[in-house]
């Protein structure tokens, strides 16, 4: 059995309370790549967000190699895991370069000037930014700012990558693309993904969420079914060949109520 780099155990949040996430146990190996799908409000990113370390359980534990995340101080936990938010505000009069040095902050002093400044500029490259190193955050787009923040993670070398919603901003090509370079990067990654095309391309392992509990935890083939998809999301998926490739495509689709029936 492959050990555990992260390991939850009947998380809970709750708020007000409301169970914003119940009872949710998962693990992930070193070089899994988990997904965590479903529909607004179901708890995803409070799920991410406990399991990066950001929100305290209301109860549960996570832990990091074995070790309880919660007794691990912010300053060790970012020199293991590294978060790209939906709600990042970065200043916008720092430069990009700057901006993604920012990433090198939790190590800094153990390495060499110029070893920490190829670390950098290798992020940008991979993120596609080294023609707007010298922009500031402010100008850039919207899309362009999400390959920053990421650029930013991937310098800070985590042994762990959280993303939420990391597409959000991006046209359909950049979407795909950003995830192939995430998949490259041979990280483990926990990203919560809202589209659905994406999640088998990308994913080893989706965590399936429904009104705050963990429906399903399983390879995209067995979680992207379509009893539980349409369970849950309300939506068709067919399996169909490609018409000139030899592979198979899914498509997701929201049934045609109005349809008359065949
Ligand atoms: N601090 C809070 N206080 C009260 N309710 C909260 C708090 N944070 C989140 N919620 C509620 O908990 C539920 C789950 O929120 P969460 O952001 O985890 O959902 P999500 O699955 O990521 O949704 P979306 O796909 O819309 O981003 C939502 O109904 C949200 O309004």
């Amino acid at each position: 059995m492959t050990a555990a780099l992260l390991e939850a155990h009947d998380l809970c949040a709750m708020a007000n309370g409301r169970d914003l996430v119940q009872a949710v146990s998962l693990s992930v190996a070193a070089g899994d790549r988990l997904a965590i799908i479903g529909p607004n409000g179901a708890g995803k990113t409070t799920l991410l967000r406990m399991l990066s370390g950001m929100l305290r359980p209301s109860s549960g534990e996570v832990k990091l190699t074995g070790r309880r995340l919660d007794r691990i101080s912010a300053a060790e936990r970012a020199l293991h895991m590294a978060v790209v938010g939906q709600t990042d505000q970065p200043d916008p009069r720092l430069a990009v370069i700057d901006y993604v040095e920012l990433g090198r902050v939790p190590h800094a002093g153990l390495r060499r000037r110029s070893e920490e400044r190829d670390i950098v500029v290798d992020a940008l490259r991979r993120a596609g930014l080294l023609p707007l190193l010298g922009r500031t955050i402010g100008s850039l787009s919207g899309g362009e700012r999400q390959r920053a923040q990421l650029a930013r993670a991937i310098a800070q070398q985590p042994k762990i990558l959280f993303l939420d919603e990391p597409t959000n901003h991006l046209d359909p090509r950049a979407r795909g693309e950003l995830l192939e370079l995430v998949a490259g990067l041979s990280m483990t990654v926990i990203a919560v993904l809202h589209d659905l095309a994406l999640v088998a391309p990308f994913a080893t392992k989706v965590a399936v969420m429904n009104h705050a509990r963990l429906q399903a935890l399983a390879a995209p083939r067995e979680a992207l079914t379509q009893k539980l998809i349409r369970e849950i999301f309300g939506i068709d998926v067919l399996r169909l060949r490609h018409p000139t490739e030899d592979r198979e495509l899914t498509v997701f689709e929201v049934p045609n109520r109005a349809a008359p029936p065949s």
